[in-house]
């Protein structure tokens, strides 16, 4: 649906070259929720903006439904754009006009007939659940009925892409969920395709099937949202996900844990119905090694659950290797990164 290839942007300020993108490629499916994570100046509105083209590439190629954006002459890339709807942090309202009006604009600028606008802002307006609100102003609105405005507006054309700049990033916690949910919603209901730029883990678990992780301008890792939560490789992706859970192991703890002879930790991730599977009963009873939960969280990713779990084992070499080896083999995800010393090197190479 969309595809960027080997993007990059440079801008000039004054003598001095930011690159605000590097080499980016990414491809966002039909239907999904793509989300991208990064810290305040990644590249995240940069590359959110070369969707619609509001922001050209230096070098590199757009392509939304196989058509190159780059190629295109002015008509046919505004006919692109109606069908790519954006939302914004702060909303982008007309404040004099009313809800109604908001909404109607933007029917009224692409040059829909009259007599189906007003139908049409009824149907939006009852979608984004503000059909009692038609006739109120911007200023009486909250935070989140302002955004369900930006929502409707941005749906009036029948988008199939819908663009999201931080769109709950002004937003109280209970306020963003009732938003997401929204997303959620039409996301199904409408088959929309949706891409999202957040600095919150929170907004990517709740809401997105696929994950990019950027820093510095470039994606620096993106898979699946299970797949990265259950086992993030990179320094800011893990410092992202430890605002949902922490699993951390302070270095007095490690040291304690040292002293227990031949042992490893193992940093478990259990998805959906397997976080009830009583692995490590097995193990102790079958390999007669010790285990110790260190740590343990559950967190939903779009409803499914997905589990960690850091258990430090002890026990005999042979009977270790073994019990590894079950749970490779019996749980989503191992990692035996968490050394106690150099020997997880080679049973996670096995
Ligand atoms: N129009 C511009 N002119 C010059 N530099 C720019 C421009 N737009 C963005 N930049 C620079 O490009 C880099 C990436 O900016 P961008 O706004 O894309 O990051 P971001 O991840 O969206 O940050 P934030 O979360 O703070 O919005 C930053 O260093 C920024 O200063």
């Amino acid at each position: 649906m969309i595809e960027l290839k080997n993007i990059n942007k440079t801008f000039n300020v004054g003598k001095t070259k930011v690159e605000a993108l590097k080499n980016i490629n990414l491809n966002v499916s039909e239907g999904e929720i793509f989300g991208v994570i990064g810290f305040s100046g990644a590249g995240k509105s940069t590359l959110l903006r070369m969707i619609n083209l509001l922001e050209k590439p230096t070098s590199g190629e757009v392509n939304v439904k196989g058509k190159n954006l780059l190629t295109l002459n002015e008509r046919e890339l505004r006919n692109v754009r109606k069908k790519i709807g954006i939302i914004f942090q702060q909303f982008n309202l007309l404040a004099s006009r009313n809800v109604f009006d908001n909404v109607a604009e933007i029917l009224r600028m692409n040059h829909v007939p009259k007599k189906e606008i007003g139908q049409k802002v009824e149907e939006l307006l009852l979608l984004v659940g503000l059909e009692d609100k038609a006739n109120q102003y911007p200023a009486n609105l909250s935070g989140g009925q302002k955004q369900r405005v930006g929502i409707a507006r941005a749906l009036a054309m029948d988008p199939e892409i819908l663009l999201c700049d931080e769109a709950t990033s002004a937003l109280d916690p209970q306020t963003t969920d009732s938003i997401l949910e929204l997303l959620l919603d039409i996301n199904k209901k409408l088959g929309l395709t949706i891409v999202l730029i957040t600095h919150e883990m929170d907004v990517i678990k709740k809401t997105c099937d696929r994950v990019a992780v950027m820093e510095n301008g470039e994606v620096i890792e993106q898979g699946t949202v299970i797949d990265v939560f259950s086992n993030p490789l990179e320094a800011t992706t893990k410092s992202f996900l430890r605002n949902l859970y922490d699993d951390t192991i302070t270095e007095d703890m490690l040291v304690k844990l040292r002293e227990s002879g031949h042992s490893y930790i193992l940093r478990l991730a259990f998805r959906g119905e397997s976080a009830l599977d009583p692995v490590l009963n097995v193990i102790s009873s079958r390999y007669s090694v010790i285990t110790n939960i260190v740590h343990g969280s559950i967190t939903y990713l779009k409803g499914t659950p997905l589990g960690i779990l850091l258990v430090h084992i002890s026990g005999d070499e042979a009977n270790l290797k073994q019990a590894i080896s079950y749970l490779k083999d019996a749980v989503y995800h191992v990692d035996v990164s968490l050394e106690l010393d150099e020997r997880h090197k080679e049973v996670l190479a096995q």
